[in-house]
């Protein structure tokens, strides 16, 4: 049996909230707790990313709840002299199952390319970890009719060939469209979602069981609509992670 988009089995879609720069310990907790008392309410996989230094005591909140932990990076390397990074392996000794991996705002902000978030995403696994591996066109690269090349060029080279299913999640986020309250149309992130699934065809097994997940101003009145698009499996949330409410809202209105 197969679903319109073609999973053989199809995968439950997953709502994962990047809280980026933002809480603190207290605000922190009292969110993972929220999340963990109403996650049986929703028929999604949740998981949120806090930054490092609180991942240890949301994970404490969290704990068997089933809302599912993630970091926001990582370095490549497994331990050694660098300073200020996070290694994989530290993420996963944490009980994270996730890993945010080239995000827009760590491209633009610490010059990754895609060699470096393969490389990122490769170390991923090497330490059990599922890369979340972002994508997406600027303003500019849309504007001149060029977002599905880039953003295939991103996959290719962003994306370690040979993952699936189980363990590759990709995350489309137009640049321009992060924390600015605009998004692209259903049709704009069919075709690129579209795209994107075709590609991954060429580098892993079962490009069909991939999620891929839209990131950029998904809120609770545009979940819906943006959730049903094909080829959708899920959010990558921003500003609308940071409040329970908010959160729980988009994952009750992904179908
Ligand atoms: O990782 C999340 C994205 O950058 C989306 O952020 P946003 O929901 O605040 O637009």
């Amino acid at each position: 049996m197969t679903t319109k988009e073609g999973f053989a089995v199809a995968p439950r879609a997953l709502i994962a909230g990047n809280w980026k720069m933002n809480m603190d310990r207290v605000s922190s907790e009292v969110l993972a707790s929220a999340l963990a008392q109403n996650v049986g309410s929703v028929a999604v996989d949740l998981a949120v990313c806090p930054p490092s230094v609180y991942l240890s005591p949301v994970s404490v909140v969290l704990g068997s709840s089933g809302v599912a932990l993630g970091g926001q990076d990582c370095h490549t390397a497994q331990n050694g002299a660098h300073t200020g990074d996070v290694s994989p392996e530290m993420l996963a000794d944490l009980g994270c199952t996730y890993v945010i991996v080239g995000h827009s705002e760590r491209r633009a902000d610490h010059g990754e390319d895609d060699a470096a978030v393969r490389a990122k995403a490769e170390a991923a696994r090497r330490a059990g970890l599922i890369p979340i591996v972002c994508v997406g066109e600027t303003e500019a690269e849309r504007d001149a009719g060029k977002a599905l090349d880039v953003v295939e060029s991103q996959v290719r080279g962003s994306v370690p060939e040979g993952l699936t299913g189980a363990t590759l999640v990709v995350a489309y986020e137009p640049v321009w469209a992060i924390g600015t309250g605009r998004t692209p149309t259903a049709d704009d992130v069919a075709a690129v979602h579209a795209h994107i699934r075709k590609v991954l065809g060429d580098l892993c097994g079962d490009a069909a069981n991939v999620r891929l997940l839209y990131g950029g101003s998904v809120k609770p009145g545009n979940a819906k609509e943006l959730m049903s698009v094909a080829n959708v499996n899920g959010a990558l949330v921003g500003g609308a992670s940071l409040k329970a409410e908010d959160f729980l809202g988009i994952a009750k209105a992904t179908p």
